[in-house]
């Protein structure tokens, strides 16, 4: 089976790397487009094998499952060009929250499903969300799950938890990268410890951390109460976090949604007809 991507960006190429990588997919499995032929083409370089379609048309016609790793913005676009050389038997994967599977099943007469992937997926970990669409079979569901479980953990979710759940697998590293570099920056600042040392202590830690959460038994619970023993440091810096920290959590989670809200209007009407 050959299968396609059109947006070789930052998902469309991680996703197509990681397949590769994992050995699930041969570079000539798979079929590539994108806007700015150079990116496809550099991409291709990279992976030796890989197929550049000519058009986002032509790579509809050859591949029976492919991916639309475009912005929401850029849909209508694509699927103006692309609908009327879709057919029913095909599986289109779209990886963009804001695109309603409704929509997607009301543009093209395909099976759709909708999969958002995280930037963990470059080194095959981390979930990816999975909301099947209406018309795929158990067969449909079982390919693509076999086909991320490669490179994620996959997990089905309803599409109305699709920005709550985007925001914990998919936009949470940046979230936690951001607050690291801020505990590094704050070591620097209050101790002049060098920002290399600082860098690479919470970079060490974090890559600790995820093995004592995934294989090392600890809950985010267990362990912070393993590491702050009675009457000990770590009790006041977590009392502090408790107060401070959590509100801006909440502050977050709605932020992402009012824009999510934001994306979701704007992507309707750009697809109204
Ligand atoms: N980045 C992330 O961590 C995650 C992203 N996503 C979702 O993935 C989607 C893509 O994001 P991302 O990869 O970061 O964005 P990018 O802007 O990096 O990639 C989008 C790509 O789509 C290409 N493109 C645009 N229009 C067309 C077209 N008509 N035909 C062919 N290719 C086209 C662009 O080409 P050009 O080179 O011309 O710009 C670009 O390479 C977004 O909806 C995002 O929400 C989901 C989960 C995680
Ligand atoms: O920032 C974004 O819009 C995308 C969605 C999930 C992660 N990145």
């Amino acid at each position: 089976m050959t299968v396609g991507f059109i947006g070789t960006g930052s998902m469309g190429g991680t996703l197509v790397e990681s397949f590769i990588q994992s050995g699930r997919l041969l570079p000539s499995d798979i079929l590539i487009s994108n806007r700015t032929r150079a990116k496809a083409e550099h991409l291709a370089d990279k992976n030796p094998g890989l197929g550049i379609a000519t058009s986002n048309r032509e790579l509809v016609s050859q591949t029976s499952c492919f991916f639309l790793c475009v912005k929401p913005k850029e849909f209508r676009a694509v699927l103006d060009e692309i609908k009327e050389e879709v057919h029913e038997d095909q599986i289109v994967v779209s990886i963009t929250s804001p695109v309603m599977i409704r929509d997607l099943e009301e543009w093209l007469p395909c099976k759709i499903a909708k999969i958002i992937p995280s930037i963990t997926q470059a080194v095959q970990a981390g979930n990816s969300l999975f909301i099947p669409g209406s018309r795929l079979t158990a067969n449909d569901r079982e390919q693509l799950w076999d086909l991320f479980s490669a490179i994620s953990r996959p997990l089905v979710i309803e599409e109305h938890h699709t920005r709550i759940a985007s925001d914990l697998a998919s936009c949470s590293p940046a979230f936690i990268a951001n607050l690291l570099e801020k505990l590094a920056d704050a070591a620097v600042e209050e101790t002049q410890i060098p920002i290399e040392s600082a860098r690479s202590l919470v970079t060490q830690m974090a890559h600790g951390l995820g093995r004592l959460l995934t294989e090392g038994g600890f809950t985010l619970e267990s362990l912070q109460q393993r590491v702050a023993v009675p009457g000990g440091i770590t009790r006041e810096g977590l009392d502090l976090l408790d107060e401070d920290v959590g509100p801006v959590f909440n502050r977050l989670i709605r932020l992402t949604h009012a824009k999510y809200e934001d994306d979701v209007v704007k992507v309707q009407q750009s697809l109204d007809h």
